[in-house]
């Protein structure tokens, strides 16, 4: 058994970042921008007017200007404000040569063309030419959010040069497993867990395809692998132990599978196994449906994190307070399923009394995994700890 740093490591090395392609900004939601973007034009444009009221040269209450003309957003003024002059103005509106500053609307008083200044605020009320950016700023690769797509329209890029989506084809297996809706024989469950996958491939960013579900004979396995291999990452989930069904591995490896490992010190999803199978990474993950949830979020994320061109791919983990006394772990690395409540600072972290990895009602109540680290002894209420946010 290796250990989950070094297993991440290798599942990491599976893969590289996806090509690029170039999207319309308007498909550009939750994709992974692939290079700086670099704007192409100065925001605001000109000096522009923050506020309705008037622009003048220089105003100390009291003082009264003629208004000589008017500017909105989208219709500038041309000419020069000098000194007694004021120029009727609309927030977006160009600042014309010579005024300072824009007195609020509700700071003067009008009559005709004459306005008189009645009270002062803070500020020129003026945003200055390339207040947000200039032309050449760049923004930095990333998964682009709504206020990305934002700035990047006020840059002027109507297409934006993306990572391509990884096709991450999902394959449950064994004999025991019909989907959701169909009628199970007395000895038979309904498939659950490829549809945690699924959502946790396609919340990273990728396309998943639920293939159909292969049987635990080697014929339907190869068939439905084979199906697989125009995908970009392929995982299995189930078949991975020991027993005599569970025939993934051998399979896979009649196939071309070069393993990278099997077997992890980690609890639950001992038996991950990963490696590349005709040039496609392949992601075993454990049948136990917490099993392969919990490796889902430590191994599956981060790898399409990675073909997304993310620097960073994670897990990240953050810090806890325990709420209760914790019993000493085993030889594996354990990520225990838990809570999260309000603290003072940091959040506590209770964790479920029931680990059972078969145990779906309990993930779904979980919020954290807690990280017990290999051989950790007792743990006390109050200790600082890490866990993993789901
Ligand atoms: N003698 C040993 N037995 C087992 C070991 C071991 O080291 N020695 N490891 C145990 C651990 S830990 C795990 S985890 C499981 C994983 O085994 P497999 O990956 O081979 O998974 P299966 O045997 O196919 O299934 C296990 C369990 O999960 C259910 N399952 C499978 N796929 C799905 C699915 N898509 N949706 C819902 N449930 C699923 C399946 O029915 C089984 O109940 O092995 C232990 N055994
Ligand atoms: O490692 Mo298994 O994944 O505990 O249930």
């Amino acid at each position: 058994m290796i250990s989950v740093e070094e297993a991440l490591a290798r599942v990491l090395a599976l893969s590289k970042p996806m090509p690029v392609e170039t999207v319309p900004l308007q498909k550009a939601a939750g994709r992974w921008l692939a290079e700086p973007a670099r704007a192409r034009r100065t925001q605001p444009p000109f000096r522009s007017s923050a506020m309705d009221g008037y622009a003048v040269a220089g105003a100390t209450v009291g003082d009264g200007f003629d208004v000589i003309g008017e500017a909105a957003a989208g219709r500038g003024w041309t000419g020069h404000i000098a000194p007694g002059q004021a120029l009727r103005i609309f927030t977006g509106a160009p600042v014309p040569d010579g005024a300072t500053r824009v007195v609020l609307q509700e700071d003067v008083t009008r009559t005709g063309d004459r306005i008189t200044v009645t009270a002062l605020s803070e500020g020129d009320n003026i945003r200055p030419l390339g207040d947000d950016f200039i032309a050449g700023a760049e923004l930095s690769p990333r998964r682009l959010r709504p206020s990305d797509l934002a700035l990047l329209a006020a840059m002027n890029l109507p297409e934006i040069p993306v990572r391509r989506r990884p096709v991450v084809a999902v394959i449950a297996t064994g004999d025991e497993l019909v989907m959701p809706g169909e009628e199970p024989g007395p000895d038979q469950i309904i498939a659950s867990n490829s549809f945690a996958i699924k959502a946790l491939a396609e919340a990273a960013g990728a396309e998943a395809r639920m293939l159909p579900i292969a049987r635990d004979t080697e014929a339907d396995l190869f068939a439905i692998l084979t199906m697989a291999l125009d995908a970009d990452l392929i995982v299995t989930i189930g078949g991975a132990s020991v027993g005599d069904h569970d025939l993934v591995g051998r399979v896979a490896e009649s196939m071309g599978l070069d393993r990278a490992f099997y077997k992890i010190a980690m609890r639950p999803g001992k038996p991950l196994m990963a490696g590349r199978m005709q040039g496609v990474p392949l992601l075993g993950l454990p049948g136990n449906p917490v099993s392969a949830i919990v490796c889902g979020h430590l191994f599956l994320v981060p790898l399409i994190r990675v073909m997304l061109g993310d620097p960073s791919p994670g897990p990240h983990p953050a810090r806890a307070v325990l709420a209760r006394d914790e019993r000493p772990t085993g030889p594996r690395t354990h990520y225990m399923r838990a809570r999260l409540e309000p603290g003072d600072g940091l959040p506590l972290i209770r964790a479920f009394d029931r680990q059972d990895s078969a145990l779906l009602s309990v993930l779904a109540e979980a919020d954290a995994l807690l990280i017990r680290p290999l051989g950790d002894g007792p743990r006390r209420a109050g200790e600082i700890v890490d866990y993993l946010p789901i």
